[in-house]
Formats: C-alpha cells, sequence, structure tokens
C-alpha cells in the first residue's frame, strides 16, 4: 500500500526550478533514500513532505490523503536533522519528553513513554544527562528518540550521519536500519553517501537537478542504471566505445562475449573497475597494458593502466604491482552494461 505519494511536485526559489515534476510512490514500512550530490534538491523534497515549506504545483499525499494545505504539525511526519538540535538546557529525559509535554499527555503517560524510547535507543543510563555529556552518536539516539515520541507514522531522517566520525556512522547505520524494521515506520533518509543508501534502502530515488533519475532497488540501479548519469552516481567506471556483433562487444583494445539480450550496434560499454583484471606479462593472455598510476588504499589498490593509449581503471585485492609494470589485461564481461550511442540502456 502507498503511504507516501509525490505526483507532479515543483518548487522554485527565486524564480530557478529547484524541484521539476518530482513522482515518488513509497510502500508503507518501507525505507527509501533520496541520493544524489549537493544542490540537487534532496533536502528540500524533505522539507515538502514535512511542510516546512509549501509547495508550488503537484500534490503530496500521505495515507491517500492530500496534505498540501496540512500544517506540519499536523501531518503525523517526524524530522531528524543531522545537527541533532536538541534543547542544550534539558536532559536527555526532558528533551524526549518535550513533544509528547506539547501535546498535554498526561505525567505518567509521558514518563512510560520516555523510558520505553531510551530503552529502545540503548541510552538507559544517559536519561539524566545533558547533550554537552552526549557524543555524537548518543546525541543522535537523543533526536531520533525525541522525533519518535509522538508516534509519527513517517519518518524524515536529512543526512543523520554526516557528522558522525566513520565507524560511528557504520554504527548509527546499522541501528537505525534494525530500528526502522522492528518499529516499521515508513522512513525516507537524504543521503549523498551511495553506500549509505545501498546498504539501508528498500529503495533509492538517484536525484540530479532537480529530476529523479531512477527510483529503483538499490541491486537495479548498481547493475542496471538506466543512463551514464545514474552509473555515475555509484562509483567510478571505465567507458569504452565499440560495436556489439554475433554476441561480442568488440573494441580497440578488448573484445568481451555479451548477454543474449545485448542489441547489435555501436554502443559505449561501461566497465566496472573491479571487471578489469590486472596479470603478470608472462601470462600471455589479454591485451598488452602498462600501469601509469597506482593508489593503495587497505582493502583495494586502484590501478591506472594504459592500453593503446587508452587508460583503464582498475581496482583490485592485490597490491603486487608497481607504476611502470608492464602487464596483461583481461575484462570480465559480467556486469557490462552497454549503452547505445544514444545514452539509453540497451
Ligand atoms: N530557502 C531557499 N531559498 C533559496 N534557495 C534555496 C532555498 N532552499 C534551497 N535552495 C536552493 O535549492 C537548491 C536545492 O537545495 P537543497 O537543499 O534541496 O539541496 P540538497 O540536494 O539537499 O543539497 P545538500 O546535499 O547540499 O544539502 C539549491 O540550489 C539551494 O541553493
Amino acid at each position: 500500500m502507498s503511504d507516501v505519494k509525490l505526483v507532479n511536485v515543483t518548487k522554485s526559489f527565486n524564480n530557478i526550478n529547484v524541484l521539476k515534476n518530482i513522482n515518488l510512490d513509497i510502500c508503507e514500512g518501507q525505507i527509501i533514500s533520496l541520493l544524489g550530490p549537493s544542490g540537487c534538491g534532496k533536502s528540500t523534497t524533505l522539507k515538502l513532505i514535512s511542510g516546512m515549506i509549501d509547495i508550488d504545483g503537484g500534490d503530496i499525499l500521505i495515507d491517500n490523503k492530500s496534505v498540501n494545505n496540512i500544517a506540519t504539525g499536523k501531518r503525523d511526519v517526524g524530522i531528524v536533522f543531522q545537527d541533532y538540535l536538541l534543547f542544550p538546557h534539558m536532559s536527555v529525559f526532558e528533551n524526549i519528553e518535550f513533544g509528547l509535554k506539547m501535546r498535554k499527555v498526561k505525567k505518567d503517560v509521558r514518563a512510560k513513554k520516555v523510558r520505553e524510547l531510551i530503552e529502545l535507543v540503548k541510552l538507559t543510563e544517559y536519561e539524566n544527562k545533558y547533550p554537552s555529556e552526549l557524543s555524537g552518536g548518543q546525541k543522535q539516539r537523543v533526536a531520533i528518540a525525541r522525533t519518535l515520541a509522538v508516534n509519527p507514522k513517517i519518518l524524515l531522517l536529512d543526512e543523520p550521519f554526516s557528522n558522525l566520525d566513520i565507524n560511528l556512522r557504520n554504527e548509527m547505520r546499522e541501528f537505525v536500519s534494525d530500528l526502522q524494521k522492528k518499529l516499521n515506520i515508513t522512513t525516507i533518509l537524504v543521503t549523498h553517501d551511495k553506500e549509505e543508501a545501498l546498504m539501508m534502502s528498500d529503495k533509492i530515488a538517484v536525484m540530479l537537478d532537480g529530476e529523479i533519475k531512477q527510483f529503483d532497488t538499490p541491486n537495479n540501479l548498481y547493475e542496471r542504471p538506466n543512463s551514464k548519469a545514474v552509473a555515475n552516481i555509484f562509483g567510478e567506471r571505465n567507458y569504452i566505445n565499440g560495436i556489439i556483433k554475433d554476441g561480442k562487444f568488440i573494441s580497440e583494445i578488448i573484445e568481451s562475449e555479451c548477454k543474449p539480450n545485448d542489441k547489435s550496434g555501436y554502443v559505449e560499454a561501461m566497465i566496472p573497475q573491479e571487471n578489469i583484471k590486472i596479470y603478470p606479462e608472462s601470462y600471455k593472455k589479454g591485451a598488452n597494458g602498462i600501469i601509469t598510476k597506482k593508489k593503495y588504499a587497505g582493502e583495494k589498490t586502484y590501478y591506472y593502466i594504459e592500453v593503446n593509449d587508452v587508460v583503464l581503471k582498475s581496482s583490485c585485492t592485490s597490491n603486487l604491482f608497481n607504476k611502470g609494470d608492464n602487464v596483461m589485461v583481461i575484462v570480465e564481461s559480467s556486469g557490462i552494461i552497454y549503452f547505445n550511442m544514444e545514452n539509453t540502456y540497451s
């Protein structure tokens, strides 16, 4: 069942179209991400759904009812921002209690609900502490508990982990994912981090320049992006021009087998970096190349390899090769996507 629906939503600031015809259909209990570069309109979309700013055109439906003319407080949505916005002079308990107090919920009911939430976000020993005494992750959990206190139907998360260091970020991603599944609360996450979106979402809306370019599952987006623009969001790939003929992709530098449904004709092959395999020169199979650059990154090493004047980028677990080495390059055909010359998925 559709829980949140955006139909032809538009928004301009100072006569600039920031959102151009946004359509989204989010099912109950799902977590979806709005993913895209800075300025593409992610936060504006979230603010429109929450009612913090007004829509120019189109419709926003929550539970199949238009909320265009309904005030933020009555939309049944809770929003968590990256900078938490906790009240500094209130304890953890009081911060979480705040929304319930505003709604004039009785004191004993309030206390029970706050304690339940404190337990849910694993802050039992911290209820009397003040925000200044908490770590970033703990503050984030208070912010989430405070938002959940008033039982919103929809949870909106605006870059909630971007202020946390990498270890804490991973821990909080897992914590929020588990919590979302446990509560089965429809959630919209704004992020510019592809890994975060891939790891946490049932579906991802890839946004560019105020438009949704593809709304799909993480797997489909990664493996079957509908355009180069979407593909590039999910990492740097190699692009090679060539032709598909008799079930084979042929280019000046490589040849590889195609899948039966890859159409014949002139194409641009998008090759993931992990598909470019490097072997010692003595291997004598594949294309001759020379390593022109090496970037060691712990679990992976990135190599730039020049093959017939074209630079291919490869990521692999082996750290054996060095700049200047002559190597053999083999391209693994699985995972290659072919765009016809009009840039659409073939
Ligand atoms: N209140 C406003 N007044 C004028 N322009 C605005 C306003 N809010 C947003 N914008 C503009 O709208 C565009 C989209 O902004 P938005 O905050 O939605 O982007 P975003 O994708 O969330 O970016 P980021 O990842 O940097 O937060 C930007 O060009 C921004 O400058």
